[in-house]
């Protein structure tokens, strides 16, 4: 329990934390500005923000999360948290009623300043939505800044709300990959983990996302400015699990002398094929691009390519099998071990403690190790993923672990200015798997035993 003197002390110091991040924050919008870098564009999702603005950005929310705990009484700020659901549920339904689109629609002519009656947008051509029941999902949001009531009962979109007009991509993520799949499946979330028997599997298809769907079948749901792939010259880039290579598609339009293998399964190298003969039939007619059937749970058929990627590939698996595929590629290290690397791309977990192997990636006292409130939605997204595939996503410390088992080292951690960071592994100590098989077993064996006595006594 913190002293008054100390809280006096904490609140103090994230105030001028607070108010130097946002001098920073004015500092890089008057540059952007006089760069005539548009101003307007940098408020839209998708723009890559300067290192110093990323800085300062998740600084000042890390600070202004912790002043918020502080400060708020914390009954209050626990049934807040209880109930922020009911946001998110908000936002999904004005995106499926096209309220952004609409409110953009009807404003063309006056910069969206005037705003949109609440009876206007209740109409039957338009939403068809009571105009009672509107109005409040309409002002839960504006409350969270992502409307703007304008005059008493007229809706405007703000900044936040603009970056959903015609944005097709966005609006489907939040009405249906979250709307839909990800909430259904925290609704079963608390069934799986306070399950006795469930809360142990690591099977995945024995995830909230089944129960929550009612189905055995599971379910297959970018970083280009912040690795240093023009430097890779012409080199081989092998996505393994690559899907139908949107990861490389954008790269090879990004980067001409790169060349590319894609290896997935049966199906979905034939869907890449038609994706790749309609987006970029050059490249896959000159041969710069390859398509590969293949296991990622088997030896790596291309060895000694320069690089090798998993995008969006470990997070949906448990720790036993990211370690078969992390063991099936290092053998195609061996060639080139100077230049061989492999890229994980995934979200990168931090914790509010912070990272032991790699410390440079810990905020600066007094904020949370992981920039708290900044590192919200990445630990969400792991309970999504928890709920979706009993996968995970991971910490740098618990990639290095299996890396390490995989006779592999982390060599650096890429921090892209973005959700998804790329962690680079390279050629480490080579593990005796026997023996390693060998001391799992033992250990198993000694908790069996442990759980029998334990049994015996009661
Ligand atoms: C989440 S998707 C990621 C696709 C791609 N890397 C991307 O970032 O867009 C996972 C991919 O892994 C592929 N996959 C699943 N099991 C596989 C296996 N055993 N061998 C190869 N690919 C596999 C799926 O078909 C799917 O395309």
């Amino acid at each position: 329990m913190l002293s008054i003197q100390d809280k006096v002390q904490q609140l103090r110091s994230l105030v001028r934390l607070l108010s130097d991040a946002s001098e920073e924050v004015i500092q890089s919008w008057l540059i952007d500005d006089a760069l005539s870098n548009s101003f307007e564009d940098d408020t839209k999702s998708g723009s890559i923000p300067s290192h110093r603005l990323f800085e300062a950005r998740r600084t000042l929310l890390g600070a202004a999360g912790m002043i918020i705990d502080i400060v708020q009484d914390p009954q209050a700020r626990l049934m807040e948290l209880a109930a922020q659901f009911y946001e998110a549920r908000a936002l999904h339904i004005a995106v499926q009623a096209g309220i952004p689109d609409i409110l953009a629609e009807d404003n063309e002519e006056d910069g969206g300043e005037k705003g949109v009656s609440l009876e206007a947008l209740a109409l039957a051509g338009r939403t068809g939505i009571n105009a009672q029941k509107l109005g409040s999902v309409l002002r839960c949001l504006c409350t969270a800044h992502v409307f703007s009531e304008v005059s008493p009962d007229t809706f405007a979109n703000t900044p936040t709300s603009k970056c959903l007009v015609n944005n097709e991509p966005l609006q489907a993520w939040i009405s249906h990959t979250m709307g839909v799949l990800s909430y259904e499946t925290s609704r079963k979330l608390p069934e799986v983990v306070l399950d006795p028997t469930r809360t142990h599997s690591q099977a995945p298809l024995e995830t909230a996302f089944q129960l929550a769907f009612d189905t055995p079948l599971s379910i297959w749901p970018p970083l280009y400015a912040d690795y240093p792939w023009a430097e890779l010259g012409d080199a081989t880039i092998v996505d393994v699990g690559g899907g139908v290579g949107g990861m490389s598609l954008d790269l090879a339009r990004m980067y001409p002398r790169l060349r590319f293998l894609i290896q997935d399964q049966p199906d979905v190298v034939t869907e890449a094929r038609l994706v790749w003969q309609k987006e970029y039939s050059e490249a896959l007619n000159a041969g710069r691009v390859q398509l590969m059937v293949h296991d990622f749970f088997t030896e790596q058929p291309f060895p000694g390519a320069e690089v090798y990627i998993l995008r969006y590939i470990l997070h949906d698996q448990n720790d036993k099998n990211c370690l078969k595929i992390l063991r099936a590629l290092r053998p195609a290290l061996l060639i080139q071990p100077e230049t061989s690397r492999i890229l994980i791309c995934d979200q990168i977990l931090h914790t509010t403690f912070g990272s032991t192997t790699f410390p440079a990636l810990n905020a600066p006292a007094p904020l949370p190790a992981n920039y708290g409130d900044a590192s919200r939605f990445a630990h969400m997204w792991d309970l999504s993923i928890m709920g979706t595939f009993t996968g995970k996503e991971r910490t740098v410390d618990e990639l290095s672990v299996l890396a390490k088992k995989a006779g592999l080292r982390v060599e650096k951690v890429w921090v892209c200015r973005g959700l998804v960071w790329i962690t680079e592994l390279r050629l480490g100590e080579e593990v005796d798997e026997e023996l390693e098989e060998d001391l799992e077993e033992a250990q198993r064996d000694v908790e069996s035993d442990t759980e029998v006595e334990e049994g015996s006594e009661e």
